[in-house]
């Protein structure tokens, strides 16, 4: 038993017990299974590929990830800095420990650093039986650094490679594989590909990232019939470490959750690419070859960790809400407008066009959100969630017929702000359950920007702010003469005015909208002044 190695249960009857307890447990569980991968594979301390790679890649694919690790190597962008294996028997634990409770449907392998680790790999797939192998035959890291050395390649060969369903070498792997062979040019690959499949292996991969002189990125896939010659346009970034483990990885997810091969290969290779093409400018280390996102989220420039802070609802104060007729009738566009609005106080603003293509109403967004960013001001897209995802705006305003608060919170997550249009106690409540940041409560008095929309008047305001668990904002035909009366109520949870034609129907909105500002300024500092009621 290797030092500071301690098993706390070896008996094979507790891992009997555990397995038959397990599948009843799921049976009255009456839980669905997820679909399943089981890296076995190196730590990689940079994150970058290895373990940390095959995590993020599942978890970015849906796919739950299980992980036995087989050595964990000091690395970081520069190179590997040193390498300490993880004792065999150890690795064989955490696989006992794995397989013997969790249902896993693809076994992926990275990092194998010894013959004596194959081995126990190859045991523990004898006593539980899994979907598919996958085979990412990790020798040499980019900056050249031995991870597993020539003493591997007969074990390769004769005996994991024959249980595999895919293995993915690149080009120096494949070479390695074949005793050396020279690998220039995608003749050279198929060549290769084919080679190896006669090792036994299901399907081959032979990846070409490292092709040299090679304008796309071409991978050759043989399944023993056909090849076929996946291109993928090349990304220009050093941000390409990890790319192997990453590919292997979603190959495997796609396996796990019932796609054929061919279809998770293409999937896996679309995603690579797309992640890199997202990561590209990205800048982690200081080294030459920088590790990409795999979720997608740390582009910087745009993100939310960049953003100013999270939702306040004192943002709300003066509600600028756009309208696409309005500015064009006054011969504006909307980002001039916006700039103006902003400009002359506006704390907030929402952009809402009913008329506007997608692709037009996106490029709005995106016009906008720079100009809203470089003050400080939050902007929500009306209605269009899809909007609000593709130009990264601070959130939503969505009303009763559109998609609801819960569903939009899936899928903008939790930072965003969402807000709904509320008319009644019950819709409050329901808004606040669906986890939405505000409430936009209205019409207060009649409009003609809403056609068909029933006013609640003052008193209905007073009511649903009474009883709202989240802050208000009041909508609804309200301009220069009847703010002050709004925010002069003082009713709890009304933070602010939300207005549409009294600041873009007009010829100057810059004009307009520090009217309005200096006008809620007094009120609000009149109603604060004279009652407690406010919270
Ligand atoms: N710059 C790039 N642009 C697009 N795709 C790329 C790029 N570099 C690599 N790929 C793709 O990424 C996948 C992994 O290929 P690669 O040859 O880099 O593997 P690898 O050398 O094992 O990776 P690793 O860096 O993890 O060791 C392949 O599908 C390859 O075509
Ligand atoms: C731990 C580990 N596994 C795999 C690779 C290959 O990218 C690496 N650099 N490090
Ligand atoms: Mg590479």
């Amino acid at each position: 038993m290797a030092s500071g190695v301690v098993i706390l249960s070896n008996s094979l009857s507790f891992y009997q017990k555990r397995i038959v307890m397990s599948s009843r447990m799921q049976e009255k569980n009456g839980g669905a299974s997820i679909p399943h991968v089981l890296s076995v594979a190196g730590s990689d301390s940079g994150a970058g590929a290895g373990i940390q790679a095959d995590l993020k890649a599942c978890a970015a694919r849906g796919v739950y990830c299980s992980t036995v690790i087989t050595s964990v190597t000091a690395q970081n962008t520069v190179g590997v800095q040193a390498v300490h294996a993880v004792p065999e028997d150890f690795v064989a634990q955490q696989l006992k420990s794995v397989l013997s409770d969790m249902q896993v449907d693809v076994v992926k392998t990275g990092m194998l650093p010894s013959v004596g680790v194959v081995k126990v790999l190859l045991q523990s797939l004898t006593e539980f039986s899994v979907r598919a192998l996958v085979v990412d035959p990790v020798m040499v890291s980019t900056s050249g650094d031995v991870l597993a050395g020539p003493s591997i390649l007969s074990t390769f060969r004769e005996e994991l490679l024959p249980m595999a369903n895919i293995v993915t070498p690149n080009i120096k792997e494949a070479s390695a594989l074949l005793g050396g062979i020279r690998l220039e040019t995608v003749a050279d690959m198929r060549n290769a590909a084919e080679l190896l499949h006669a090792l036994g292996p299901r399907n081959v991969l032979v990846k070409g990232g490292d092709l040299p002189d090679s304008l796309d990125a071409v991978d050759i896939f043989f399944n023993g019939e056909h090849f076929y010659e996946l291109r993928s346009s090349r990304i220009k970034t050093r941000n390409t470490h990890g790319t192997g483990c990453t590919l292997a990885s979603c190959i495997a997810a796609e396996l796990a959750k019932g796609s054929p091969m061919l279809t998770a290969v293409r999937v896996a290779k679309r995603y690579v690419e797309t992640a890199l093409e997202y990561s590209k400018d990205i800048l982690i280390g200081n080294g030459i070859q920088g590790p990409f996102d795999h979720l997608l989220r740390l582009k910087s420039g745009s993100h939310s960790f960049h953003r100013k802070d999270a939702f306040n609802p004192s943002d709300l104060f003066l509600y600028a809400v756009t309208d696409s007729g309005m500015n064009k009738k006054w011969g504006r566009s909307t980002v001039d407008a916006v700039a103006a609005a902003i400009q002359g106080g506006a704390t907030i603003v929402q952009l809402r066009d009913k008329d506007a293509g997608t692709k037009d109403f996106l490029e709005t967004a995106k016009s906008c959100l720079a100009v809203c960013r470089s003050h400080g001001v939050p902007l929500l897209i009306n209605d269009r969630v899809d909007v609000a995802l593709a130009s990264d705006a601070d959130g939503v305003h969505v009303g009763q017929s559109d998609m609801p608060a819960t569903v939009a919170r899936t899928l903008l997550g939790p930072e965003k702000i969402i807000g709904v249009s509320c008319k009644t106690i019950e819709q409050a409540q329901q808004a606040w359950i669906g986890s939405a940041d505000y409430i936009g409560c209205g019409g207060v008095y009649s409009t003609n920007t809403k056609a068909n929309n029933p006013t609640i008047g003052l008193d209905g305001l007073k009511t649903v702010c009474s009883a709202s668990k989240l802050p208000v904002v009041a909508i609804g035909g309200i301009n220069a003469s009847n703010a002050g009366t709004v925010m002069e109520m003082g009713v709890p949870n009304l933070k602010g005015v939300a207005i549409v034609s009294a600041l873009f129907d007009r010829e100057n909105v810059l004009a307009e909208t520090k009217k309005l500002h200096a006008l809620l300024m007094e009120a609000s500092s009149s109603s604060s002044s004279s009652s407690s009621k406010i919270q």
